[in-house]
């Protein structure tokens, strides 16, 4: 029966142990470049079975919010190479998590000010964060977006595929696709934000077609091994909703059995909040979307998020229900998460205020056991 701390391989990627760090966005790299702060950051937290980064838009066009860190620019990728020899350097494991966000942005991040870009033409909703005129962080609502021509799908696709490449180039163990809460793939996928009458919107098979067209365009620049992918079947994050997520979402676990991935990384419930948060009436049943994918023969680690702590964890992993279980929160607030776990020591609590944007200050300034012992 497998522990949290038993090592393990995920495609071609070896964990030292089953305690993930979640992707966090936290609005620490001015200009989309990943800097020396950001490289003690994720250093810091080395021991983690494999690091996810925050997500990392593939393209100005998939970039939605100030201060994050992109892949599609040189300095970028050099920048970026700071953090992964850190984390290497410390035994870690890291990938990065690669990301288009639709329709959840702002013009003033957008190429020439332009409308984002979504499935159809649904605004969001709901804020996002900018640099304002001033150069200070503002939240702001996002803009209105614009429908994708059915011509400019293929370049997106060729973009996360573009994106893959420049994260290995940049020396991540693999990727993460960010299929999850409501950013394009999602926006693609659910009922609420595609209103498509093409072969990419309408039945369920149309609606995961984006999906899919980006797992073998990134699996063929990088090999699935090192492709992991996000998802949210339920979550109300940016407004997205879906009218039947259990047919969609096994679905989605069946097609993506037979192709290799490394990893599928499922949000449970509300990200960030209810576990038992559902669209309609039914509770989702992660189970099942499992079974499907394990049916077709999907063999990729099975990674649980959302408001675990290190019991649920231990038993997640020890029914063999998940071969891991990511953690975000409490990696914000304990950077040796791992040792704290295996000591069952006290954890130290996240303070949500400095969550977003500034420098070191909740950042990189927790303390680790050994330095309060
Ligand atoms: C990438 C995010 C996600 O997946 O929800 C995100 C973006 C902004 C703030 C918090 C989280």
């Amino acid at each position: 029966m497998a522990n949290i701390f038993d090592p393990s391989k995920f495609g071609d990627i070896e964990v030292a142990n089953r305690i993930i760090m979640a992707p966090l966005t936290r609005n620490r790299s001015p200009k989309a470049i990943p800097n020396d702060l950001n490289a003690t950051y994720y250093e810091q937290r080395a021991t983690a079975g494999l690091i996810i980064t925050e997500g990392t838009p593939i393209t100005q066009q998939g970039q939605g919010y100030a201060d994050v860190p992109g892949l599609y620019l040189p300095a970028a990728i050099e920048g970026w190479k700071k953090v992964t020899d850190a984390v290497h350097k410390k035994g870690g494991k890291i990938v990065t998590q690669v990301w288009h966000v639709g329709r959840v942005s702002h013009v003033s991040l957008q190429p020439d000010g332009a409308a984002p870009v979504a499935p159809s033409a649904i605004p969001a909703g709901g804020k996002t964060y900018i640099i304002d005129e001033n150069g200070n962080g503002a939240f702001a609502e996002t803009s209105a977006p614009r429908a994708l021509e059915l011509s400019e799908i293929a370049g997106i696709v060729d973009d996360f595929a573009k994106g893959a490449r420049a994260a290995i180039d940049a020396g991540f163990d693999g990727i993460e696709l960010h299929g999850a809460n409501g950013y394009l793939i999602d926006q693609f996928l659910k009922s609420g934000a595609n209103q498509r009458t093409d072969e990419y919107g309408g039945s369920i098979e149309n609606r995961a077609r984006f999906l899919l067209e980006v797992v073998d365009a990134v699996s063929r620049e990088i090999g699935a091994g090192r492709v992991g992918l996000r998802l949210s079947p339920v979550t109300p994050a940016n407004n997205i909703t879906e009218v039947q997520p259990q047919a969609l979402f096994n679905y989605v676990a069946e097609k993506l059995g037979s192709r290799g991935l490394a990893f599928i990384h499922v949000v449970e419930g509300a990200t960030g909040g209810d576990r038992a948060y559902k669209q309609g009436d039914t509770p989702f049943n992660y189970q099942e979307m499992k079974d499907a994918y394990r049916k077709a023969g999907g063999t990729g680690g099975w990674i649980v998020n959302n408001g675990y702590d290190r019991d649920s964890a231990t038993e997640a992993v020890g029914s063999g229900y998940a071969d891991g279980v990511a953690f975000g929160k409490l990696f914000i607030a304990n950077p040796d998460l791992v040792e704290r776990f295996r000591d069952n020591a006290p954890l130290n609590k996240p303070d949500s205020n400095t969550f977003y944007g500034g420098g070191a200050k909740g950042y990189t300034d927790y303390p680790a056991l050994e330095s309060v012992a």
